[in-house]
């Protein structure tokens, strides 16, 4: 399978932290902030080089820039925007979409409330970013529009994972790369990842 573990020590650090029912809301919106900045630095290894030529104040060189068009992360509403902060942090030239899904309590299929995307999205490198990978459906259906809209190159990144999401997003869309912070043991029936760290969106804006 197509995953990757981000294991740096910081991020594992941080990612107890935010797992701590006792973290505030403030406290979870700040870590959660932070670990995205680290996870940015990681799914962004591989992005492309060029060399190009620049004058230090001492001599002229060949230096190294990153080639082609800018990336564009893509945030799952509302609880992504709370990893897309730090990302832009990072990176802060990066272009932004927007896609407004939540979860049917009932029926754990996501609904899709808003859109809004870089028209040339076909022509950049897509990092798809929410918190949580759970059933994997508001993924899969995210990363099938962002196609339908053009896009090629997509990376899904998001702090937990349950296998169960993991093996639905890599069925639907083998070729899309995940990073994650961990892999959680399981679903439960209410489609929460166990042990997790509860409702993503609930406690970065403390709606319960
Ligand atoms: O893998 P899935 O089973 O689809 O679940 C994951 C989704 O659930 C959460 O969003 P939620 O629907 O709670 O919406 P919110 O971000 O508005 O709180 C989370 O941020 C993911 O988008
Ligand atoms: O555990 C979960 C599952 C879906 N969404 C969340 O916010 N948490
Ligand atoms: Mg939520």
């Amino acid at each position: 399978m197509n995953v990757t573990v981000l294991d740096h020590p910081l991020i594992q650090h941080k990612l107890t932290l935010l797992r701590d029912r006792e973290t505030s809301t403030a406290g979870f919106r700040r870590i959660a902030r932070e670990m995205s900045m680290l996870m940015a630095y990681e799914v962004t290894r591989g992005l492309k080089l060029e060399m190009i030529e620049i004058e230090t104040p001492l001599e002229r060189m060949e230096a190294p820039q990153l080639s082609g068009k800018k990336l564009c992360f893509v945030s799952i509403l509302r609880a992504g925007n709370g990893i897309l902060e730090g990302m832009l942090d990072l990176v802060p030239g990066a272009r932004v979409g927007h896609i407004g899904l939540y979860r049917d309590p009932q029926t754990l299929v996501p609904v899709e409330y808003y859109l809004k995307l870089p028209d040339d999205i076909g022509e950049r490198m897509v990092i798809v970013v929410d918190p949580m990978l759970a059933t994997g459906h508001s993924a899969a259906a995210a990363v099938g529009r962002l196609k339908q809209a053009g896009a090629a190159q997509i990376r899904f990144a998001c702090l937990l994972a349950a296998p169960e999401g993991l093996a639905a997003l890599q069925a639907e869309h083998g070729d899309v790369e995940v990073f994650t912070c961990a892999v959680d043991r399981q679903l439960d029936d209410h489609g929460y990842i166990r042990p997790g760290l509860g409702d993503a969106g609930d406690r970065l804006y403390g709606t319960k």
